[in-house]
């Protein structure tokens, strides 16, 4: 049977709700949840205090386009997924699921999540989502992923959009703030995926994907999540030092910093093998915990004044 077609009975055997469940997958609402909160501690963060409303078709629209992205990613690596371990069993590489389905469900997520912030929202944010959403759909997953190793921080920049998008959806202009609070995510993205990349190289090698630890070897990738985390570190920093975040910030990020950089540092030292994997999850954690901590300053160093 060619590739996309899948008999109309094999789908009705599936039933709606493993479908559901599967268009669901295809959204990686994980990913998306973090990338959320991150979005609303930007918009929280901007003065004044933006309406319900603002909030929630901002969140909305964004969380649409990110899901439309990361289903494009899911029709568009298919066949790759498919040879990796950890991706086989997804619902396009399993051919679970028929490609124009979740070809059309990408299309129908992406156009309502850029139609409402066009819409409800602003200008702005929608144009900086449409180039988040290509920025990773196109430009990473068609190209950079099978091109180079500097596929990951170059796609960064797309993955690291969020904050940004909602401070602007709230304030419908752009500005240091938002632009350093994407930084913070844009420099934590190579030790996040770097650690993951370093625990499965042997399956990136296989399925032919140029990931740091097949390009240049473990040692190198090591070096380069340990350095990286550094430069986190110190754009983490950044927020005290320009006087948009204060002294509960301070402390609850250098606890962060701390940690992660003892993880950072058992991967770069190479000797614990389990190093790798318990670096990504703990990335994972840090980004929530900084932006916990940027919002709790934010609300708390204010009271009971008000943020
Ligand atoms: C180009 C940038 C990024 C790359 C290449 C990347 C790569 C990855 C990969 C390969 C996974 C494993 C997924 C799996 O096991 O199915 C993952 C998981 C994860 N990533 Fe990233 N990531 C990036 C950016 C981000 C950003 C910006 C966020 C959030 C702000 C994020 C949050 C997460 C979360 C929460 C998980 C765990 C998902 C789960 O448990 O299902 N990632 N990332
Ligand atoms: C509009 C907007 C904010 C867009 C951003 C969209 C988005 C969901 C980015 C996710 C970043 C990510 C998980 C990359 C991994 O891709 P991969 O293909 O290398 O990982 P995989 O092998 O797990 O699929």
């Amino acid at each position: 049977m060619p590739e996309g077609v899948v008999m109309p009975s094999s789908l009705a055997a599936a039933g709606p709700r493993r479908t559901w469940r599967d268009l669901w997958t295809l959204c990686k609402p994980r990913v998306v949840a973090v990338m959320l909160v991150c979005a609303l501690v930007g918009m929280l963060l901007a003065r004044p205090l933006p309406a319900p409303a603002a909030i929630g078709f901002g969140l909305l629209g964004i969380a649409l386009a990110a899901g439309g992205a990361a289903a494009f990613n899911h029709v568009l690596d298919r066949r790759l997924d498919a040879l990796m371990r950890r991706t086989a069993r997804r619902p396009l590489a399993s051919r679970r699921l028929p490609t124009p389905l979740a070809l059309g469900w990408a299309t129908l997520l992406s156009v309502a999540g850029i139609g409402l912030l066009f819409w409800r929202v602003n200008a702005l944010t929608a144009w900086l989502t449409l180039a988040s959403l290509l920025g990773y759909a196109l430009v990473y997953t068609a190209f950079l992923k099978r091109a180079t190793p500097q596929n990951i921080v170059i796609g960064g920049v797309a993955g690291a959009a969020p904050p940004m998008l909602g401070w602007t959806a709230v304030t419908g202009q752009l500005g240091p703030e938002p632009l350093l609070l994407m930084l913070i995510v844009f420099a934590w993205t190579p030790p996040h995926f770097w650690a993951l990349a370093l625990h499965k190289r042997d399956e990136y090698a296989r399925a032919g994907v140029p990931m740091l630890p097949v390009t240049h070897g473990p040692a190198f990738t090591r070096l380069q999540v340990w350095l990286y985390g550094w430069l986190t570190v110190a754009v983490s920093l950044l927020p005290f030092v320009i006087g948009m975040s204060g002294a509960l910030y301070l402390v609850g990020v250098m606890a962060l910093n701390a940690r992660f950089m003892l993880w950072n540092a058992r991967v770069w030292r190479g000797r614990d093998p389990r190093a790798p994997l318990a670096a990504f999850r703990f990335s994972i954690h840090y980004i929530l915990g900084v932006f916990g901590v940027l919002l709790a300053d934010h609300y708390l160093s204010s009271w009971p004044l008000g943020g």
